[in-house]
Order: C-alpha cells, then structure tokens, then sequence
C-alpha cells in the first residue's frame, strides 16, 4: 500500500506531466533521476523490465513509465524505440520515414509499472492515444509532441491540462490513480 510514488526517471518532461495530473488528486510524487536499462521487446516487456531494475537499483517501490510511438504503416514501429528514431533522425525524420505511405496514422502508447521492491512483479498501468504524424508545429520541447496530431492539434500545441485529458499519459494516469484510491481506500 503505498503512501507515495517513487517515480523513476530521466525525463523531466514526463515527470512534470505526472505532477501536473496526480499533485491536485492529493497523490505525493518524488522522485529520482536514474537512466535505467532498456530492453528489447513489446511496450509490455520493456516496461517490467525496467520496473524490475528500478526496483533493485533504489532498493524499494518505484513507479516507472514507457513511451512508444507505434505507426501503422510500419507494423507499430518504431514503437518503444522511438526515442532512438526521434534523437537518430528529429521531427522531418519521424515525418519522413512514412513518405512511402498513405496512411500517416499513429497511435502514442504510455504505460506504468508499479513494482513493491526487488524480486516483486511489476502491476502494468496502459493509455494509448490515436493520432496523426504531421509535419512540426507547435513548440519542440518535448520530443515528438509537434509531430503528433490529435483531434487537429498537435500535442505541442495543447495547453497542459487539454493535453493531459485526452493524451496517452493521462489515460494511464487515470488508471493508476483509481488503483491507488482503491489499495488505499482499504487502509481505512
Ligand atoms: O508525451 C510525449 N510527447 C512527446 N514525446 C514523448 C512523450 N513521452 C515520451 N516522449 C519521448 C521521450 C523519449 O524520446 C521517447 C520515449 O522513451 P522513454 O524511454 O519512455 O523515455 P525517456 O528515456 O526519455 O525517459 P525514462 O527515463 O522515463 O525512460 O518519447
Ligand atoms: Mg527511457
């Protein structure tokens, strides 16, 4: 039963979104700054995988989340890669990699692994979100936001909060946070 969340990770971008959600719904966020290995595998795989080593690395609970970026033309790829693809190629990269197909469309999976500590099975949290990939707009400060396009807007081009209620990110985030009510709920 956790008090709080020991979010794992090297990316302040995703942490500030997870404050932003869980801060007002009174659930406590710390956390630590440490790159954790990745594998290769399904978003599923990558994620536990990681939750696992998160855990045996601080030692206790941790939280730990995956991005991927699954195009359908590609069979889903670059999926849990994408972060190579987008730091190997950047936005007309990830726009030119579909040149060859019709269908631009793409989906932004987000999933949570909560892990107890070492040797614990992770419990997986899962959002997706449909979308396009559309030449940049918007500010480039979180990596693929100005290429993905939801609803005619690009992800950069959102306001936190409208980003939040419809992302990938947030629908996971509503999951975990019904499952922490619940866990706590049966403290009482
Ligand atoms: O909402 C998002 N909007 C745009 N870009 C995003 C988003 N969420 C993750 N991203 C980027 C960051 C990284 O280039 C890749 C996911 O890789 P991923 O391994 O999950 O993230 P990371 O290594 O930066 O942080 P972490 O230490 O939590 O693994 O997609
Ligand atoms: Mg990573």
């Amino acid at each position: 039963m956790p008090s709080h969340l020991n979010f794992i990770t090297g990316n302040a971008n995703k942490l500030r979104e997870v404050k932003f959600v869980l801060d007002p719904a009174g659930i406590e966020v710390r956390s630590q700054s440490i790159d954790i290995e990745e594998v290769q595998g399904t978003v599923e795989e990558v994620t536990k995988s990681k939750c696992k080593k998160a855990a045996e690395t601080v030692n206790g609970p941790v939280l730990v989340e995956d991005t991927a970026l699954c195009y359908k033309a590609l069979g889903d790829l670059p999926g849990p890669y994408i972060k190579w693809f987008m730091t190997a190629v950047g936005h007309d990269g990830l726009n030119n990699l579909l040149a060859a197909y019709e269908d631009k469309s793409a989906e932004a999976v987000c999933t949570f692994g909560y892990c107890e500590g070492p040797g614990q099975e992770p419990i997986l949290f899962q959002g997706r979100c449909q979308g396009k990939i559309v030449p940049a707009r918007g500010p480039a400060d979180f990596g693929w936001d100005a290429v993905f396009e939801h609803n005619g807007k690009t992800f950069a081009e959102m306001e936190k909060a409208e980003k939040s209620a419809i992302s990938h990110r947030g629908m996971a985030l509503k999951k975990l946070q019904e499952w922490f009510n619940e866990e706590n709920a049966t403290l009482n």
